[in-house]
């Protein structure tokens, strides 16, 4: 007879770049996805027990302590599996999104600081309409149900939706489930988080890069164990170890922020819907400008879909008007059409408020010597340095480089020679400042407001009118509700199309909805004017008509027969490397290593539209396939075949949103 093994074997994931779960052994079994201090190397880190068969072959190493707390849920580790296999991540990278290096070591606070749950789901909602409420208790059924489902509420601007999700988030509740609200930017989520206090009695608990370590610790702590029963966070709060997991929501689903760009490329969007599946949950997109993904995914069955087509309490949409730039053009050296501001006057004469979009930080975004015509840029980056005032630098908005605007032009010496081309919203704030001297303005952009608290302290100043004029990049656009805000102008409304990317169209048409979606929210009627030098471009155009179901379509059909998104599949692979030759070299030998199949087609390599960053070089391939093949296999097999030196970083992208 064999004598009894002492040690069981176990399979541990670490938080790092190993895709394989590496075997230890313990005195006795311990259960998946309990955590674990083990040795590695000369350092002990922090894993979790793996599903995986352990390795009986090779030689292990102990456990050397079992941390106390609840074992990371089954669906959380398939989950981290699933990401793994689909970005094609290691897996481990993908696990640190869960334990965050540290998040466990961080000593717990004597005092009981934080307090979670206690979201009263009995409190009453406001009394509903009935075509909100026709939604709303649809959407109750699907989280009574407790299995998978995807639902799209697609409803207009202003119609009712966060108080429509919220009556779902109650049902939930009410059965005693967690409930995860994904918000695109939640530093920017004051008045939500406001709303959320009103409607259930407490604060929700939150997720995202600014809390403090303490904070994480017990946040985490809270929704392991199901006391936090309401998160909301920014897209890492998907990897929380819910313990119930009974509904998640995806509030402003069309947002391309919810596309992680380094590390472990995802898109929360698609993977809330897979964190549900796993789960067997319903999950909830909501938005009032769709992507087309989603609208798809709708159109063909494969989501459900609610409408709510108009405003609450009888609001218009904004009435929106394109100001052709050519006919009405701004003085020199200004970008203010002269229409806008009167239009601007007489919001302001009716003791109203007015708001100038433009998604562009700082004052100026390119510099340039008059006399020789030289242009600053970033020393190690493809980028134009951009000039801010409130702060006078200038800087690259990809690398954080920045100096002092120089004196003398580094290339032709002249003196004083430089101007600045183009605006930013601190521009625009001065052209303000010249036309409205009297009025109070206010820039939100991130380099200005820069948490939870400033934004708040923003929201409250425009709630109470203590501001006339406000001024922001994208940060304006989105969910904010301010009742006397009546008047929006777009100053560049053809900005988004000029890179001309795949979705550059479908961006522009969401962004710009959106901000629009700003004015009129209350009694008063909204307007938003566009300036444009190119308004019969279908996006302007789609934008005045407001039917963009009929957009929708348009995009559908352009990129239908060449198997583009959402009818083809695409990944990218981003090569870099500081020689640029090496990058060359590694970028044609994938080329050339590319798969040959039907229905498959592999374009460049070429250079990055952003060919040098950060001091590396930078080349791109892009992988289209049809529907029915998937990406996954064909990019392993891909990337076998060809060896990659250290000095060379390869990036995949799957479902790329950026092609920079
Ligand atoms: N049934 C209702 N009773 C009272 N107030 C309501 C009702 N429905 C909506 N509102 C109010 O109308 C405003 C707009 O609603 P809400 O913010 O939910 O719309 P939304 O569709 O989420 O907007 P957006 O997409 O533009 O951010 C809010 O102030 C909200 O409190
Ligand atoms: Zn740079």
């Amino acid at each position: 007879m064999e004598p009894a093994p002492r040690t069981t074997r176990l399979s541990i994931l670490l938080p790092y770049k190993f895709d394989m779960a590496f075997t230890y052994e313990a005195e006795a079994p311990l259960v998946p996805g309990t955590l674990v201090r083990v040795p590695l190397g000369r350092r002990t880190v922090v894993g979790a027990v793996w599903d995986d068969p352990p390795d009986q072959t090779v030689k292990t190493r102990p456990v050397m302590e079992v941390l106390a707390f609840p074992p990371l849920p089954e669906s959380l580790r398939k989950f981290i599996d699933w990401v793994g296999h689909y970005t094609l991540a290691p897996r481990g990278d993908v696990l640190a999104l869960t334990l965050k290096e540290k998040l466990l070591e961080t000593p717990l606070k004597r005092a009981k600081t934080f307090v979670f749950g206690g979201a009263d789901p009995m409190r009453p909602g406001p009394s509903l309409s009935v075509i909100q409420e026709k939604a709303a208790s649809s959407l109750r059924e699907s989280v009574g149900a407790e299995t998978f489902s995807v639902t799209l509420l697609d409803g207009v601007t202003g119609s009712g939706k966060t108080e429509v999700y919220l009556e779902a988030v109650a049902e939930a509740l009410r059965r005693k489930r967690q409930v995860l609200v994904l918000l695109p930017e939640i530093a920017l989520s004051v008045q939500m988080l406001a709303r959320f206090e009103a409607r259930f009695g407490v604060r929700p608990a939150v997720w995202h890069s600014e809390l403090t370590p303490a904070q994480r610790r017990e946040t985490f702590r809270a929704v392991a164990q199901g006391r936090a029963d309401v998160v909301v966070g920014a897209r890492s709060a998907l990897f929380l170890p819910f313990a119930d997991l009974g509904l998640i929501v995806v509030d402003e689903e069309h947002e391309t922020s919810f596309k992680q760009e380094d590390g472990v490329m995802y898109n929360a969007r698609d993977m809330a819907v897979v964190r549900a599946k796993l789960c067997a949950a319903p999950v909830l997109l909501v938005s009032a400008t769709p992507s087309l993904e989603t609208a798809e995914n709708a159109a063909q069955g494969r989501y459900r879909k609610l409408d709510l087509p108009t405003r609450h309490g009888g609001a218009a949409l904004p009435r929106m008007e394109a100001l052709d730039m050519r006919d009405a053009p701004p003085e020199s050296g200004k970008f203010l059409s002269p229409l806008l501001v009167v239009a601007m006057r007489q919001t302001l004469a009716r003791g109203e408020q007015a708001m100038l979009f433009l998604n562009r930080r700082g004052y100026a975004p390119l510099t340039l010597c008059r006399t020789c015509g030289h242009r600053l840029s970033c020393p190690n980056c493809s980028a134009w340095l951009v000039e801010h005032r409130a702060s006078p630098r200038l800087s690259c908005h990809h690398c954080g480089y920045s100096m002092q605007r120089p004196l003398k032009c580094p290339f032709c010496e002249a003196e004083g020679s430089f101007v600045p081309i183009g605006p930013g919203v601190e521009r625009i704030a001065e052209e303000v400042a010249e036309l409205f001297p009297e009025t109070e303005t206010l820039v939100m952009a991130s380099d200005v407001i820069e948490g939870p608290a400033q934004a708040a302290e923003a929201a409250a100043k425009i709630s109470a009118r203590e501001v006339g004029i406000i001024i922001g990049t994208q940060m304006v656009a989105k969910g904010w509700h301010f009742p006397h805000l009546t008047l929006v102008g777009v100053v560049d409304a053809d900005l988004g199309l000029a890179g001309g990317d795949l979705r550059a169209g479908e961006h522009t048409v969401q962004m710009l909805h959106q901000v629009a979606g700003r004015a009129g929210r209350a009694e008063a009627p909204g307007r938003v004017l566009l300036q444009s030098y190119e308004p019969e471009h279908p996006v302007i155009q789609a934008l005045l008509s407001g039917d963009l179901p009929a957009f929708l379509e348009q995009e559908a059909a352009i990129r239908r027969p060449g198997h583009w998104p959402p009818f083809g599949r695409l990944a990218a692979l981003i090569v870099s490397a500081v020689d640029e030759r090496l990058a060359d070299q590694i970028a044609r030998a994938l080329a050339r290593a590319a798969p040959r199949i039907q229905g498959v087609e592999v374009l460049g390599p070429a250079p990055a539209p952003i060919a040098l960053l950060r001091g590396r070089h930078r080349r791109r391939l892009l992988l289209k396939t049809r529907r029915d093949i998937a990406v996954q296999p064909l990019l392993r097999a891909w990337l076998a075949q060809v060896a990659v030196p250290r000095q060379v970083k390869l990036d995949v992208d799957v479902d790329p949103i950026s092609f920079m």
